[in-house]
C-alpha cells in the first residue's frame, strides 16, 4: 500500500515491464524491468553484449521487443536526445554544418543553433568548428556526436557510452554538466557506461545481467546493502549470486503482451523543411566527394568521347598485301587510262584503278609482297587483313569478263584472301574492293562509250528513313544515351543510400524526425539534376560535336522524358539494391552487372532480330533497351508521342517506375531492418 502510494508520488520518464527479446536463440532480456525517475541520471552498467545498446534502442521504440511494455515519456522527437554508440556522422560535413543540419531538422533558427553551439561548446571543447568530421580524432567526434544529441536541448537524453575515448578531466566537466541539467531543469538522462566510477554520480545505477537488471538503486543504498566501499566490489559480490539470478530466470513467465513507443522511427507527415536540409546536406556531401564527382560527372563525359570516338568509325591503317603481276605499282603513275580498253592495241593496267582506289579512299595502307604462297600463308598470323593478288593479264581478262563472258577465265581475275578474324574487316574490305571494280568497270565502259548502266544491276536502292545515318554508330548513339540515363543515377543512389543505411546516417537522422520518404524526395531531386547534367552532356557531345542524326521534331520532349524516367528507374533501382546486398562491394557489382546485361541484349551492340525468341521478348523489356530504342525512333525516325510505340514505351517506363517504388514499399513493410541496419 504504502510501496503503491510512493510509486503514485514519484514520476518516471521511462518504465520498462517484463521486457523479453532474443536474437535468433540468443536471449537477450528474460522479463526486464526498469524504471527512470524523471529528472534523474540513471547509469546502465553491464558487461560487454549484456544487451545496454539493445534495451537503448528497444526504448526508443527501433528495436521490437518479442513481449513486455515500454513507457517512455515523450510526445514528439523533439523531447528525446539519442546518441548512438557508433558516431554516426557525415564525414564530409563540418562541425558546425553537422550541428546546422540537426538543428534545422528540429526547426531550430540560425541564431538558436548558433548560441546552443557556443554553450555546448563549452564544456564539449570542441575542436575548431570548421573542421571537417573526417579530419577530428575519435574522441573529439564522440563529443560533436553528444553535443548533436543534445542541441535541441531534448527533455530525456539516451546517451549510448557518450564518455568513451575523452580525457578524464574532459569527463569531469561533462557529467558536471549533466548533473547541472537535471537539477536545474529536471532533464531526465540515461547513461551507459563502461566506467563504474562514472555511474556513482548517477542518482540510480541499474545493473543487467543475463538478461535482467538485477540491481536498481542510488549507489549509496547498493554500498550499504553490499556492505563494500565501492560499486565494484558490490558488483562483484552481486555477480557471484547469479545462481540464484538464473534460477530467477528460468521461471520468470513470459506475457504475450507488447507495446512500445513509436515517436521515433516511426510514420509521420512528410515536411518541407527537412527535405530541405536534407537536400542542403546531401548537396554538401556530394560536391565534396570528388571521387563520386569523377564517377558521375567525369566518366559519362569520357565514355561519351570514348563512344564517339571509336564506335562506326570508318577502319584506318589496315594492312592489304598485294603482288601485282600486271604492273609495278610505282608505274602506275605513268599509266594511261585513256582509250578504250576492248581496243586489240590498249595497254592499259586497269589494276592500277584498283590499287588507286584502296590507297585513296580507306587509307588501306598497300604492302607489296613478293612471293603469293608466303602473303597466303601470313594472313594467318594477322599480318595482313587481306591479300590482293592482279595476275599478268588481268585487263585483257576484264575486257573479256565485260565484253564476252564465256571466254573469260578464271585465272585472270583479282585473287582476294581475306581475314575471317573480324567480320567488319572482312565486311569492310570486301565491299571496297567491289566498290572498285565497280567503278573500275563503269570507267572501262565509259572509256569504250559504252552505257555503264547496261552491266549494272536493275535495282535502285532509297532510304525509308534515317538518311543521314552513315555509321553503325548513327543508328545506337541513343543507346549509349540510355545507358548514361539508367547507370549513373543508380551508382550515386547506390553509393549514398548505402552510406546512409551501413553508416547509420539514416537512422541518425531518423532520430531527428526524417522520414524515409523525405531522403528519397532529396535524393531524386538531386539525382533529377544529374541525369540532367549528365544526358545533357552526353547529347551534346553525340548530336552536335560529333554530328551523329537527329530529327528536331516535337518528339525531343518525350526524348527528355524517356532520359528522366530511365534515370528515375536506375535510381530506385540503385536504391533497391542498396537496401537489398549487405556490402557496398556487392551493390557496386549488382549494379554494374546489371547495366552490362542489359547494355549487351538491347541490340546496341547487335541486333536484337539475331536472339533467340525468348530472349528476345526479355531483352525487349529492358529499360536501357526499352527507352534507347524509343529514343533512336525519336532522333532517327521523328516519332513523336502520338505514334503508338512511343505511348507503349513511355507507358512502360512509368510502370516500372511505379513497380519500383512499390516493391521498396512492400519490402520495407516486410523486412523491419530494410532502411537501417537494427542491432
Ligand atoms: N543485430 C543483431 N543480431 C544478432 N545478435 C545481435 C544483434 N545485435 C546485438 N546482438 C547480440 O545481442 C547481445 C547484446 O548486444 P548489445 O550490443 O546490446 O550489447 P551491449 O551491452 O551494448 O554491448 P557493448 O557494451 O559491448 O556495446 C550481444 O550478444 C550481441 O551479440
Amino acid at each position: 500500500m504504502e510501496q503503491n502510494m510512493r510509486e503514485e508520488i514519484i514520476k518516471y520518464d521511462i518504465k520498462v515491464i517484463n521486457a523479453f527479446k532474443k536474437y535468433g536463440q540468443n536471449n537477450v532480456f528474460n522479463g526486464l524491468n526498469m524504471s527512470v525517475k524523471s529528472g534523474s541520471i540513471y547509469g546502465l552498467l553491464g558487461p560487454s553484449g549484456c544487451g545496454k545498446s539493445t534495451l537503448l534502442q528497444c526504448i526508443l521504440g527501433v528495436l521490437p521487443l518479442d513481449s513486455g511494455c515500454i513507457n517512455l515519456q515523450a510526445k514528439s522527437v523533439d523531447d528525446i536526445g539519442y546518441m548512438p554508440q557508433d558516431v554516426c556522422l557525415e564525414f564530409l560535413l563540418t562541425i558546425k554544418e553537422a550541428f546546422g543540419y540537426y538543428g534545422s531538422l528540429y526547426r531550430m533558427s540560425k541564431i538558436n543553433i548558433k548560441n546552443k553551439l557556443n554553450e555546448l561548446n563549452k564544456f564539449l571543447h570542441l575542436p575548431d568548428l570548421n573542421s571537417y568530421i573526417s579530419e577530428i580524432s575519435g574522441g573529439q567526434s564522440r563529443r560533436v556526436s553528444l553535443g548533436i544529441s543534445l542541441l535541441h536541448d531534448p527533455k530525456v537524453m539516451i546517451l549510448d557510452e557518450p564518455t568513451v575515448g575523452i580525457d578524464p578531466l574532459l569527463r569531469e566537466g561533462i557529467w558536471a554538466e549533466f548533473e547541472k541539467m537535471v537539477r536545474e531543469q529536471k532533464k531526465t538522462i540515461i547513461i551507459t557506461t563502461h566506467y563504474i566510477e562514472e555511474a556513482n554520480k548517477s542518482d540510480c545505477v541499474g545493473l543487467i545481467r543475463n538478461g535482467l537488471i538485477i540491481e536498481e538503486s542510488p549507489p549509496q543504498d547498493i554500498l550499504v546493502k553490499y556492505g563494500t566501499d565501492t560499486l565494484e566490489s558490490a558488483f562483484l559480490k552481486l555477480c557471484s549470486d547469479q545462481i540464484s539470478i538464473i534460477k530467477e530466470v528460468d521461471n520468470t513467465i513470459q506475457v504475450k503482451e507488447k507495446s512500445q513507443p513509436k515517436i521515433t522511427m516511426g510514420s509521420g507527415n512528410v515536411h518541407f523543411y527537412r527535405i530541405k536540409a536534407l537536400l542542403k546536406k546531401n548537396v554538401r556531401i556530394c560536391s565534396r566527394d570528388y571521387l563520386l564527382l569523377f564517377t558521375l560527372i567525369v566518366i559519362p563525359l569520357m565514355q561519351t568521347f570514348n563512344f564517339c570516338l571509336a564506335i562506326g568509325v570508318p577502319f584506318k591503317d589496315m594492312t592489304v598485301a598485294y603482288k601485282n603481276d600486271e604492273i609495278n605499282i610505282l608505274d602506275c603513275q605513268y599509266s594511261n587510262f585513256n582509250g578504250c580498253i576492248f581496243d586489240k592495241n590498249s595497254n592499259q593496267t586497269m589494276s592500277c584503278i584498283i590499287m588507286n582506289y584502296l590507297s585513296s579512299h580507306n587509307d588501306y595502307k598497300l604492302v607489296e609482297v613478293q612471293d603469293r604462297e608466303v602473303a597466303e600463308a601470313s594472313i594467318n598470323h594477322t599480318k595482313y587483313i587481306a591479300f590482293l593478288y592482279f595476275p599478268k593479264n588481268y585487263t585483257s581478262g576484264l575486257a573479256k569478263y565485260i565484253n564476252d563472258r564465256k571466254y573469260f577465265d578464271l585465272e585472270s581475275g583479282i585473287f582476294a584472301h581475306i581475314t575471317n578474324e573480324n567480320i567488319l574487316f572482312r565486311n569492310q574490305i570486301t565491299t571496297d574492293v567491289l566498290q572498285s571494280i565497280n567503278y573500275l568497270i563503269m570507267e572501262a565502259l565509259k572509256s569504250c562509250s559504252n552505257n555503264p548502266i547496261s552491266i549494272g544491276v536493275p535495282l535502285e536502292f532509297n532510304n525509308l528513313y534515317g538518311k543521314d545515318v552513315k555509321s553503325i554508330a548513327n543508328g545506337i548513339v541513343s543507346f549509349l544515351v540510355a545507358v548514361v540515363a539508367f547507370y549513373f543515377p543508380s551508382i550515386f543512389a547506390l553509393s549514398i543510400m548505402m552510406s546512409e543505411k551501413f553508416d547509420g546516417l539514416l537512422s541518425r537522422s531518423m532520430f531527428a524526425g526524417v522520414k524515409i520518404l523525405e531522403l528519397i524526395i532529396s535524393l531524386l531531386c538531386i539525382t533529377t539534376v544529374l541525369i540532367l547534367i549528365q544526358t545533357g552532356f552526353a547529347c551534346f557531345i553525340s548530336y552536335f560535336l560529333f554530328l551523329n542524326p537527329i530529327l528536331i521534331t516535337n518528339g525531343l520532349f518525350v526524348y527528355v522524358l524517356l532520359l528522366l524516367l530511365l534515370g528515375w528507374i536506375g535510381f530506385f533501382f540503385g536504391i533497391l539494391t542498396a537496401v537489398t546486398t549487405t556490402t557496398k562491394l556487392f551493390g557496386v557489382y549488382v549494379v554494374i552487372g546489371t547495366a552490362m546485361a542489359q547494355l549487351i541484349l538491347s541490340g546496341a551492340i547487335w541486333p536484337l532480330e539475331g536472339q533467340p525468341q525468348l530472349l528476345r521478348q526479355v531483352s525487349k523489356l529492358l529499360p536501357i533497351r526499352l527507352g534507347g530504342n524509343i529514343m533512336n525512333d525519336i532522333a532517327l525516325k521523328g516519332w513523336t508521342l502520338d505514334h503508338p510505340s512511343v505511348i507503349t514505351g513511355t507507358s512502360l517506363a512509368v510502370l516500372y517506375t511505379i513497380l519500383l517504388i512499390l516493391v521498396l514499399i512492400i519490402l520495407g513493410k516486410i523486412k523491419k531492418d530494410l532502411w537501417v541496419i537494427l542491432k
